[in-house]
């Protein structure tokens, strides 16, 4: 059984449709990524498995229950993280702090006023476990704010994992980056453990060929292809509307 499934959805605006009858499976462990030209509807795909925008047809099925109504908040708890195409972090706060606040939010005593967060031994070891692990330990003190826009990046990256999730959806985790920064970021990708199912949203086809698994094509909302990197990368169709000419491609 796929542990994500997406059940043919569709999606509108008004009366623009932007996602017709979208299928795709993800395994266990599976690093699925999905590629399209400019306005293929990928990020509206993200926006409708996490139930930021309500589907108009069709259904999202994690571990095999129906998931497609539920809010952000309970998905995070059944297994499903995601970043987003902008940083959604804490730029005032050191790195240290953000981590902090990202692995409180999963804990059950969150909400407990008496019992702040710098005491919480359980966060402060998670949290250098996690920047020991990530080589940022020398980042902690620094402002997040004040880190480069890759660093930024990745940091999101790594607050999204801290929910321990089943699966975890990266929106163009390096747009906006620097090739060494690009670079950085599909090693760290290619570094998540196993026991994550990713769902990349990924305009760099070197960076695309390096981490998939499997490959979705979306064009004008509609899957064309879903395969192995090598049918994706033979197949005529593709190569006509991704990579002929006619999808603008992002600098
Ligand atoms: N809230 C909205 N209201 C109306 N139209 C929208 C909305 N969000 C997206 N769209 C339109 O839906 C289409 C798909 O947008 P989407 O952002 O999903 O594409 P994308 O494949 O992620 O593009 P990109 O690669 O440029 O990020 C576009 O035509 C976009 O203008």
């Amino acid at each position: 059984m796929s542990l994500l499934k997406v059940e043919n959805i569709s999606k509108s605006f008004k009366t623009l449709q932007v996602l017709r009858n979208v299928s795709l499976e993800v395994g266990p462990g599976e690093r699925h990524v999905i590629i399209g030209p400019n306005g293929a509807g990928k990020t509206t795909l993200f926006h409708c498995i996490t139930n930021i925008l309500p589907i108009d047809a069709g259904a999202v099925y994690l571990d095999g229950k129906e998931i497609s109504k539920l809010p952000a908040h309970r998905l995070v708890h059944l297994g499903i993280s995601r970043t987003f195409q902008k940083n959604n972090l804490f730029g005032d706060l050191t790195v240290e702090e953000n981590i902090h606040l990202a692995l409180a939010a999963k804990k059950p005593y969150r909400y407990d006023i008496f019992s702040p967060l710098t005491v919480r031994s359980d966060i402060r070891k998670e949290t250098n476990d996690i920047l020991e692990q990530w080589e940022i330990a020398d980042r902690r003190h620094v402002k997040v704010k004040h880190l480069s826009y890759g660093e930024q990046r990745l940091l999101e990256v790594l607050l999204a994992m801290a929910s321990n999730p089943k699966v975890l959806l990266l929106d163009e985790p390096t747009s906006g980056m620097s090739p060494a920064e690009t670079a950085q970021t599909a090693a760290m990708i290619q570094k998540l453990p196993r026991s994550i199912a990713l769902v990349v949203v990924e305009h760099d086809m070197d960076v695309v060929f390096s981490i998939a698994d499997r490959i979705t094509v979306l064009h004008h909302g509609e899957v064309i292809l879903s395969g192995s990197p090598d049918e994706i990368r033979n197949n005529e169709m593709v190569k006509k509307i991704y990579f002929g000419g006619g999808a603008k491609q992002h600098a």
